[in-house]
């Protein structure tokens, strides 16, 4: 089950020029510079961009655009939430999300109820829209798109108007709602903490060309995404261990044991895959594991490769530990006082705080 789209599509400085096929379920992220064209590859997705001449949109099989078809907006069951939140001004909030409601298939298992207490709403709901911040018609716009119950989700950075605490809340929310309604998600967001801690899949745009896509945990070590960020993503299991009474969880990565501080949100069953974005900044590396060291996780692995970074005084070495790849930024001086090179053993030293997701599971 995928999503297609092929266009080319003559921009201001550069032509849109896509061919790329992602998949239709969970959640894929468009990324890239300002001005690369991610709002108007949205746009061609959704059918609002009139400047496609030769484009072609597919999902799950059925053609929504090609060259003698158009199907229309709310044919395509879209949740389209773009990033100046459209509300209609002379409506009051609960009016609005009647909009899309009244509009959907009777079947709706996106409750009323659950999506304005989650979203937040009901204090808002008599209100109109001149009378809400920037980031309350955000929340508006993204509790309007799902109440219209559809089969796939488009954001253009629906939370970029919210506070940092706020916006994780909201993140950690499109990721649940995702996965208990199995509801696709495409979304362009500047936030690539964000995009890391939820997309599944990435494609990477610049000046109007897809310059990578593919699954998150590999599209994470290519650039320019590799040196930007420096980021990698873990998927690791929860152990099937009795769990300590400390506030922390005990994870399994490749059969090598790994502790990290308890999510405090986190309800989730007791061997759930569990995402650590780790920062390359806090990875660092010795020759053999290190004694009375406060650093609780200690995990073999092995150096891959390795290339300067930024700062000329910094090496970032890719890594493989537990079958995952995994960046670490160290000095060049350590790297040469290490001997490392492709292929040596080494290990990896993770701090449990640095670990430390501070995701929020309620508003
Ligand atoms: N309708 C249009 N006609 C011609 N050029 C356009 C049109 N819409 C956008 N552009 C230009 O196309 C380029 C890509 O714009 P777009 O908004 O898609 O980029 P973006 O990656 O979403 O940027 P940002 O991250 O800043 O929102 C920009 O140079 C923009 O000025």
């Amino acid at each position: 089950m995928t999503l297609r789209v092929r266009c080319t599509l003559p921009l201001r400085h550069f032509a849109l020029a896509v061919d790329v096929t992602i998949p239709s379920q969970g959640i894929t992220a468009i990324v890239g510079p300002s001005g690369s064209g991610k709002t108007s590859l949205l746009q061609v997705i959704a059918g609002v961009q009139s400047g496609a001449a030769a484009a072609e949109v597919s999902f799950n099989g059925s053609l929504w655009q090609g060259q003698r078809c158009e199907v229309p907006l709310h044919q395509r069951r879209l949740g389209l939430v773009l990033q100046h939140p459209s509300l209609f001004p002379q409506l009051t909030v609960a009016e609005n999300l009647r909009y899309g409601w009244q509009r959907a298939p009777k079947q709706r298992p996106l409750q009323w109820h659950e999506v304005v207490q989650a979203c937040g709403l009901h204090d808002l709901l008599q209100q109109y829209p001149a009378q809400l911040s920037g980031g309350q018609q955000q929340r508006v716009a993204f509790a309007r798109a799902l109440l219209a119950q559809p089969q796939l989700l488009i954001l253009d950075e629906p939370f970029s108007a919210l506070d940092d605490e706020a916006r994780q809340y909201f993140v950690n929310y499109l990721r649940r709602v995702s996965d208990r309604y199995n509801l696709p998600v495409v979304w362009v967001s500047h936030q690539l903490t964000d995009v890391a801690q939820i997309s599944d899949t990435l494609v990477q745009l610049h000046e109007g060309q897809v310059i990578g896509c593919g699954p998150l945990v590999t599209e994470l070590q290519r650039e320019p995404l590799r040196s930007k960020l420096a980021l990698s993503v873990l998927e690791v299991r929860r152990s099937s261990l009795p769990q300590t009474q400390d506030h922390s969880w005990q994870l399994q990565l490749g059969g090598q044991q790994l502790v990290v501080p308890r999510p405090q949100w986190q309800q989730e069953d007791a061997d759930a895959t569990v995402r650590l974005r780790v920062f390359a900044r806090d990875v660092s590396l010795t020759r053999e594991l290190v004694a009375d060291s406060s650093v609780q996780n200690q995990l073999m692995a092995e150096v891959i490769t390795s290339y300067p970074a930024q700062h000329p005084a910094e090496r970032v070495v890719q890594l493989r530990v537990g079958g995952q790849p995994l960046l670490a930024l160290i000095t060049t001086s350590s790297w040469q006082r290490l001997d490392l090179r492709e292929g040596t053993a080494v290990v990896v030293h993770l701090k449990a705080v640095a670990l430390h997701e501070t995701f929020r599971e309620r508003l």
